[in-house]
């Protein structure tokens, strides 16, 4: 009786997987679950084409430190790199932006204000730009630390007043219509 009855949760629970994605079990992270047909498809794990969504889905998944909790910070880095303007590092493990202002005393501000939190990135500064790395590098990968120093950026930023990359200050002479010579 127990077996019967163990064999049918079982067949019930399948049949739940092939039918509603969302009932994927929590070991599979949201990328690979993002990855899962949510057309009424059978779903095999161990197929050829689940395993290359698998992959490619595992691919966009940042790699956090042992320590971090991720339910807390997944989300946070999801919306960084979605809707922030952040992008993942080769090695998944930091995240990058470039900001562009009208002067480069506005680059360096953000170098400043975002030294004062103990955490350091590397920055490239230029005329007109300031592209920011975080990363974690003891425990190695993403933490909170990188996750708030980005979040900060954006609101220093934002404080400062980013411009368009084609409005953004430029090495060099200015041309007649930069200068407003040539606007009639
Ligand atoms: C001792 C000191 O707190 C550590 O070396 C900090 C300093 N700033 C840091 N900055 C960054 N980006 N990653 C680190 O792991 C790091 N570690």
């Amino acid at each position: 009786m127990a077996a019967a009855a163990a064999a049918s949760t079982a067949a019930l629970t399948l049949r739940g997987l092939r039918q509603n994605s969302r009932s994927i079990p929590i070991f599979l992270s949201p990328a690979r679950r993002a990855a899962i047909p949510t057309s009424n498809t059978r779903f095999l794990s161990n197929t050829p084409k689940m395993t290359t969504a698998f992959a490619e889905a595992d691919a966009k998944e940042p790699i956090f430190a042992a320590g971090v909790d991720q339910d807390q910070f997944l989300p946070q880095t999801q919306a960084l790199l979605e809707e922030g303007q952040w992008t993942l590092d080769e090695e998944r493990m930091g995240v990058t932006k470039t900001f562009y202002f009208k002067t480069y005393t506005k680059c360096l501000i953000i170098g400043i204000r975002s030294k004062s939190k103990n955490h350091h990135s590397t920055m490239t500064i230029k005329a007109g730009s300031v592209q920011v790395h975080w990363t974690t590098h003891h425990p190695r990968g993403l933490t909170d630390k990188d996750i708030y120093m980005a979040q900060y950026c954006d609101e220093q930023a934002r404080l400062i007043g980013t411009v368009d990359r084609s409005e953004a200050n430029k090495c060099g002479p200015k041309t007649k219509k930069e200068d407003g010579a040539g606007t009639q």
